[in-house]
């Protein structure tokens, strides 16, 4: 409830972790909360970015501490996934339509991926086989596939790998758009996008670290 002279928090989304995990001879440790907006992890390879990013869309399990996800009914990770070479684009986009195969799809949802793949430059490719796309092609359907499930947490693995610059600057405000009222988190090793993060954490050699607001983000509307 409410009350005055209080900031009302029930309405927006986060999601809070404090969580250990250990693959081999890796541990990770990480605390934070990632809130609505783009929020954007960087590090160096190996440094427990994907980790994270699986513990909060729940395909790892942690080893002790917590997730707790707040206004969050669905999440998403998306990372590189395979589709047989015989698959067209518009079937990477209905893959994220259908949650990675956790619900059906029918035919408003190709309305739907076909309306995102057109945000993303994209109707051209829905046609074409995907062994016949450029890696820039591909990755931008995969962008339009994460954002066709609409999830309320989007854990985007390296979604700017392949593309350059101005197709970076365009996803981030097109990411930023959808995360007026949702949760993005991605991972990246490009600088040039951190002024468009609202948000930046470095992960380094498994541990967390808040990277501080990026005051002056001149990405977007
Ligand atoms: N299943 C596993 N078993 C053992 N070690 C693993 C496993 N998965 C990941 N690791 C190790 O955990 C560490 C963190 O990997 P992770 O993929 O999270 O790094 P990353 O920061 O995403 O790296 P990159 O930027 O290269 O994608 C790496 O040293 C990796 O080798």
């Amino acid at each position: 409830m409410k009350h005055c002279g209080q900031v009302d928090f029930s309405a927006q989304k986060f999601v809070e972790f404090d969580v250990y995990k250990t693959l081999g001879s890796f541990q990770l440790r990480a605390k934070g909360v990632f809130k609505e907006g783009v929020t954007c992890v960087v590090g160096p390879n190996g440094s427990g970015k994907t980790t994270l990013l699986k513990l909060l869309a729940a395909i790892y399990k942690p080893d002790s501490g917590y997730i707790n996800y707040v206004g969050i009914s669905s999440k998403v990770y998306v990372g590189d996934f395979y589709l047989p070479p015989e698959s067209r684009g518009l079937d990477i986009v209905l893959a994220g339509r259908s949650r990675f195969g956790k619900r059906p799809v029918g035919k408003a949802d190709v309305e739907m991926a076909v309306k995102y793949a057109s945000l993303l430059g994209a109707s051209d490719l829905l046609a074409r086989r995907i062994s016949s796309l450029s890696g820039g092609e591909r990755q931008r359907l995969v962008i339009a596939a994460a954002l066709s499930s609409e999830a309320d947490l989007l854990l985007l693995d390296e979604p700017l790998s392949n593309l350059h610059g101005n197709w970076r600057g365009r996803v981030m405000e097109i990411l930023r758009k959808y995360a007026e009222k949702k949760v993005v988190v991605i991972t990246t090793h490009h600088g040039d996008v951190l002024k468009c993060c609202q948000e930046a954490f470095r992960m380094e050699n498994g541990v967390l670290k808040q990277g501080g607001w990026v005051e002056e983000a001149d990405c977007g509307p």
